[in-house]
Order: structure tokens, then sequence, then C-alpha cells
């Protein structure tokens, strides 16, 4: 090498690190917290790359055990937000600088001190269903075994009134599908958002995509919500490059729906708003459901409006529900604010 080619080399690496730090101030590498499934780790990856690609910052993934992965007791028992805290924590004692969260697990109350900075574009929220001998939910016969945790999935299999029997599980993706494909496999069938199969490269187990008039997805499946400090204004600044304008239309109509419902993640409630192209302009398409844990009631209903307008319709189709009577399925609110539910297949 020259030394000519060596002082141009020299002078290329100085100029990407002045454009580095104009960009996002420190030229460190960015610290990502992340859970240690493979789900968390595939999402982490998958955002870490988009914003290398984005912005040229070096991202090193942190690892953060939460109390939901230590524990295999039902979700609806641990409570809302279990596999959040710890990162939430983390990202509190700046110990990581920014986290990537599966956006159906976030409590719908915000976070004080901390900001989502991104809600990238959506993976297919529909739910799967995961079959022995390729069969779909309607080949199933009566009494076949169909595992879920989720009282929002138990509700709505009992609603479809295929005498099915639902087994309550939990565990992360891969241990689902061993239940039904793998050696010991003891069920005929589970349910679990799709976006999860994809994201770890496993969509080829998926017999039967749920078509939402079966069994309508939760609040945000299949959305990421990309959080950090508040107070953190550059890194806001670059995170934005990965936000979806769409995406967050859809999950500001459907967590508003969930919060005006004093629901979490692990009540019998779906809520899904699709974006269509209508004559003035985009349009939200938002559904609602609340359905009794053993399928008897099921009240659901739409409602459509602007974009700018999602969280209005978020709030008023979840009013609607609870006038026809969806407060009596949720159960009373605790001293918390967060509903108790009166019953559950699981408890
Ligand atoms: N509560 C568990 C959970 N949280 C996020 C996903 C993956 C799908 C998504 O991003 O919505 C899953 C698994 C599942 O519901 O089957």
């Amino acid at each position: 090498m020259t030394p000519t080619s060596v002082a141009r080399r020299w002078h290329e690496r100085a100029q990407r690190a002045s454009q580095a730090v104009e960009r996002g101030g420190l030229v460190t590498a960015l610290r990502l917290g992340t859970r240690g499934s493979a789900l968390a780790l595939a999402q982490s990856r998958g955002i870490a790359d988009a914003l290398r690609a984005a912005t040229g910052r070096e991202v090193e993934l942190v690892e953060v055990v939460t109390a939901g992965d230590r524990s295999s007791a039902p979700v609806h028992r641990l409570g809302v937000g279990v596999f959040v805290s710890a990162l939430r924590d983390a990202l509190a004692a700046n110990e990581i600088d920014f986290a990537v969260h599966s956006y159906k697990d976030l409590p719908t109350a915000g976070q004080a001190g901390l900001h989502i900075a991104a809600v990238p574009p959506r993976e297919d929220p529909r739910d799967a269903l995961v079959a022995q001998g390729g069969r779909t939910l309607a080949e199933l016969p009566p009494e076949a075994t169909v595992g879920t945790g989720a009282l929002r999935r138990i509700a709505q299999v009992h609603a479809l009134g295929l005498q099915l029997t639902v087994v309550p599980i939990r565990g992360n993706v891969d241990s689902r599908v061993k239940r039904v494909l793998g050696p010991e496999a003891d069920l005929d069938a589970v349910v679990l958002a799709r976006a999860g199969l994809v994201r770890l490269g496993r969509a080829d187990v998926i017999t039967e995509t749920l078509d939402p008039m079966l069994m309508l997805p939760a609040p945000a499946q299949g959305a990421l919500a990309v959080e950090c400090r508040a107070d953190d204004s550059d890194l806001i600044e670059l995170l934005s490059v990965l936000d979806h304008a769409p995406t967050r239309a859809a999950i500001t109509a459907e967590r508003s729906f969930l919060a005006t419902l004093e629901a979490g993640c692990s009540a019998p409630v779906a809520g899904y708003a699709e974006l269509a192209e209508g004559d003035d302009g985009d349009e939200i398409y938002l559904r609602g459901a609340v359905i009794s844990p053993d399928g008897s009631r099921d009240i659901r209903l739409s409602r459509t409006g602007t974009p700018a307008e999602a969280s209005e319709i978020g709030k008023a189709l979840a009013a609607e529900l609870l006038d026809l009577g969806a407060d009596s399925i949720l159960g009373t609110p605790t001293e918390s604010g967060a509903r108790t539910q009166h019953f559950g297949a699981t408890e």
C-alpha cells in the first residue's frame, strides 16, 4: 500500500466518524437490551440490522433476564408487564440505550421517563394453527385437544362451537410447537401468533392462518415497540428512521381500545385495526371483541375513521362494547385499575 492510499484511508475513516458523530452524538456502539428467548433475540437482531443499515451506527446486544422468562405460570397470573419490566429497569438504570418489545406485551399505561421512539412495520398480526396431519380448525374432530394459554384465544376457540378441548399451555414458541410436532407430542393442535413463527423462520409448520372472523388477534399483535429514555433526544431522532406511520396508526387505535376497556394483554380482549385506501384517503377499520373465557358470551363490533382519529376510534369502540355489557365479562376494576377475571378456563 502506498503512503498516499494509507493517508486517503485515514481521511475516509475520519470523515465517516465525523458523519457518525453528526448523526448520533457519540460514536460508541448503541446498547440494545434484549430478552434471551429465541423470539426476543430474533426481533432484536432484526432491529439492530435495520438500524445499522439505515444509520451506519454500531449496535451491540445486551441480554437481560425477566421474571416472565424465569416462571412457567400462566401469563394472566404473573400479571401484565412481566416480560418488559426488567428491560425497562435496565433502561432507567442506563445499562442499555434502547430495547425492543413485542408491543402486545406492553402494559397500556406508558412508563414515565421512557419513550417509544419507533413502531416498525408490522408482521402479519393473525393467529396461526399448527395441527397434526396438516389439519385446519374445521377439520379437527370433536374433542380434539387444542393448546393455548391466552384467555383471548381460549375464549375464541370455545366460541367456535366445535366442541374442541382447550388445554392451557405456556412456554416459548418452540416448546409449544413441540407439543404437536415433537417426538413426545401430546396435543392435536396449538394456536399461536403467526408473527412469532415467521420471525423464527418456522412459518412452514403453520397448517392454517386463522381468519380474524374466527380468531381476532390481540391488540398490537405482530408489532414491535422500540423504546429508549425520554431525555435521549439524539437517540429518539436516530430511532425515528425505523418508524412506520401506518403501523403506528393501527396500533394507536388498538391500544386506545384496550386501554379504555382497562384490560391488559392477558384479558379476553381482541382488537385489530386494518388500514385501507378509502375514497378520501386512508381509512382505519377497527374490530374489537370481548369474549367470556367459556365462549358463551361474545360481544364484537367494528368502527371506521381516519388515521388521525385512531385514538378516538379505539375509545369509541370500547365505549360501545361497554354499553353492550363487556364490563360484566371483564370483571370489576381493582384498586390498581387492572381488571380481575371472574373466571378463567386455566384457573
Ligand atoms: N405473549 C407472548 C408473545 N408475545 C409476542 C409474541 C409473538 C407475536 C407478536 O409479536 O405479537 C408472543 C407469542 C404468541 O403470542 O404466540
